[in-house]
């Protein structure tokens, strides 16, 4: 017989696919060549829960997704340590004089995110944006960069030397691998600039997300907790790495930021590098729940909304579009870790 932890048996397909909304809501501004973010929804026992992986992404690599989705809506969760998570503004890669309209968005947030690296922008593009969030949010305030793994080390050592300037919190994978993030953090020691290298597709899309961490390519983790299997899972990762740590979302509806708020307010005490990119439901045109997950004073309550029916049927996915994610659930319920 098999023997399982009390709680940790999986749902029967059927039922989660009983449980499957598929929806498709625009998003206010591009983001990631994102204008269209589509996202499956489930009516669990324990509460809303979300699957979405963008559409690009294979099935092993969905199937981790499923496994968070499964986690949020069919397993009971950590025990909350704090009521209330400080968020970044998540600044997309629009031109600079776009900025003050895009920060409007995160009200109260003394830390913004800022996309740099962008495909077809330049550096000066870059410099005139990150200049602008500096200009909106005064001497004071925390700016980060991500790049994505947008530059190679030659360009990133030139890039944060040009940027570093306006004072950076941090750069988050400016490089695509681990040792071009190492190489990038040793040269900016060595030029003696002061900015430090966290890892974001390093741990999420890792085969072993914890190589960063262990070649000590990195100041600071980001971690999501869908792409990372879930809560459990996430902390797990928190707790072997010993390195600070930014939760961020993943673009998700406010049902995706209900689990990220979760897992920020179940690390210890400490584990937290500052403010989380988890204010992104500002970036979206629309949500499945009456009461979106956005920040208020700089921070969100953390709390799971439950699914609004009249929001479901509005931004309902076409039929083929909600067929498509049906088998992708299927393919990706199939690759679940055993
Ligand atoms: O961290 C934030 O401020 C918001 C989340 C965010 O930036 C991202 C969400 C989804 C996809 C990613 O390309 C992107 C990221 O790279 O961190
Ligand atoms: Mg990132």
């Amino acid at each position: 017989m098999e023997l399982r932890p009390a709680g940790s048996a999986r749902p029967p397909l059927d039922a989660v696919l009983d449980a499957m909304r598929v929806v498709a809501i625009p998003t206010r501004t591009r983001f990631r060549g994102v204008t269209v973010r589509e996202a499956a929804l489930f009516d669990a026992p324990l509460g809303a829960s979300e699957f979405s992986p963008f559409p690009e992404y294979g099935d092993a690599e969905a199937a981790a997704w499923l496994a968070a989705a499964l986690d949020f809506g069919w397993r009971e969760q950590p025990a909350l340590r704090r009521e209330r998570i400080a968020v970044n503004a998540t600044v997309p890669a629009v031109p600079a004089a776009a900025v003050p309209g895009i920060l409007a968005r995160f009200p109260g947030c003394r830390t913004a995110k800022v996309k740099v690296a962008e495909r077809g922008q330049t550096l000066a593009e870059d410099a005139a944006r990150v200049g602008a969030v500096r200009a909106a949010l005064g001497p004071d305030a925390l700016i980060r960069i991500d790049a994505n793994g947008g530059w190679t080390v030659a360009e990133a050592l030139a890039a944060l030397e040009a940027l570093a300037p306006v004072g950076l919190d941090y750069a988050e994978q400016p490089c695509a691998d681990v040792p071009g993030l190492a190489a990038v953090r040793l040269g900016l020691r060595a030029r003696g600039i002061p900015v430090r290298i966290a890892a974001d597709e390093s741990v999420r899309k890792a085969e072993d997300p914890l190589a960063v961490a262990r070649a000590g390519a990195a100041d600071l983790l980001v971690v999501k907790a869908q792409p990372l299997g879930g809560i459990g899972r996430a902390l797990g990762i928190v707790a072997e790495a010993g390195l600070p740590v930014v939760v961020s979302s993943a673009l998700d509806t406010s049902v995706g930021i209900a689990m990220g708020l979760r897992l920020a307010a179940a690390l210890p005490d400490g584990a937290l590098a500052g403010a989380c990119g988890l204010g992104t439901a500002a970036l979206l045109a629309g949500d499945v729940v009456a009461d979106p997950l956005l920040p208020v004073d700089g921070a969100i309550a953390v709390r799971r909304p439950a699914l609004d029916p009249e929001r479901l049927e509005r931004h309902r996915a076409r039929p083929e579009r909600e067929a498509w994610w049906r088998e992708r659930v299927r393919r990706a319920y199939a690759r679940l870790p055993a």
